[in-house]
């Protein structure tokens, strides 16, 4: 059966204002009960960046079928929960340990926004001392230096980025934080153990010094005294444009 004609252009846009203004509505009630969560967060001095809790709501909003793509509707929550870090606390900052080819920079910008401040600092190391230096609130570090051996007292791995990605591959960055890790619900394990320890089922993502990094799946058995430097959650595959082959 035929759709019915179209309404003149005139009358359609009306309409679209007229979502827009609810759209509008409702985010600022989010932001109101975001005002709240702050001010619960510091008065028990607790961290305002969970992102944890971030990847489990936008996975969720992600499953439900509608006309909105879930590429599209991660990339509207991830400029909205930047807005919501940014009013807990307006000085968020993100240390990006940059060589100089801006790609790091840009896997900063996926996963906290364009909106969020970002200062771009020579290595990962840097970065990571601009964070445990209470200089930065997060570094976004690739895996092209050793730092994940050598990680200050109290900081972990948090994230790693892309959490929206065309296809299942190693993440490109990691999101170093001075806090404790924030499990998701479907989450990778990062292990730090010596060179000589061959885990079962896990992935070997760097060696350094007599120590190799592992990663392990949700569920795969971590080895006795392994002390995690890490988690992050697992990403969220949506189909994309992405043409090149994912790793066999
Ligand atoms: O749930 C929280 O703890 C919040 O601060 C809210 C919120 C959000 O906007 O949904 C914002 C920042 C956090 O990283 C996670 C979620």
């Amino acid at each position: 059966q035929d759709a019915p004609p179209p309404r003149p252009l005139d009358v359609l846009r009306t309409e679209i204002d007229r979502v827009d203004g609810e759209i509008l509505a409702l985010l600022n009630a989010r932001a109101a009960i975001v005002d709240e969560v702050g001010r619960g967060k510091a008065g028990a001095n607790a961290v305002v960046f969970r992102p944890g809790r971030q990847a489990a709501l936008i996975r969720k909003l992600a499953a439900v079928q509608g006309r909105q793509k879930p590429a599209t509707i991660a990339r509207v929550w991830t400029a909205v929960i930047a807005g919501s870090i940014l009013q807990q606390k307006a000085d968020f900052s993100v240390a990006v340990a940059d060589a100089g080819d801006g790609a790091t920079e840009l896997l900063a910008q996926d996963y906290f926004g364009a909106q969020m401040p970002r200062q771009r600092l020579a290595s990962a190391d840097a970065a990571i001392a601009a964070v445990s230096e209470h200089r930065a609130d997060v570094a976004v570090v690739r895996l092209d230096g050793p730092w994940w051996n050598r990680l200050p007292e109290g900081m972990h791995v948090v994230a790693a980025v892309p959490f929206v990605a065309p296809s299942e591959k190693a993440p490109a960055a990691y999101i170093v934080a001075r806090q404790d890790i924030d499990p998701s619900g479907d989450d990778v394990t990062l292990v730090r153990l010596p060179a000589d320890v061959a885990p079962d089922g896990a992935q070997q993502l760097a060696a350094d010094g007599g120590f190799k990094l592992w990663a392990f799946a949700k569920g795969a058995p971590l080895p006795t005294n392994a002390e995690p430097i890490g988690i992050h959650a697992r990403p969220l595959v949506i189909g994309g444009t992405d043409k090149t082959p994912a790793p066999k």
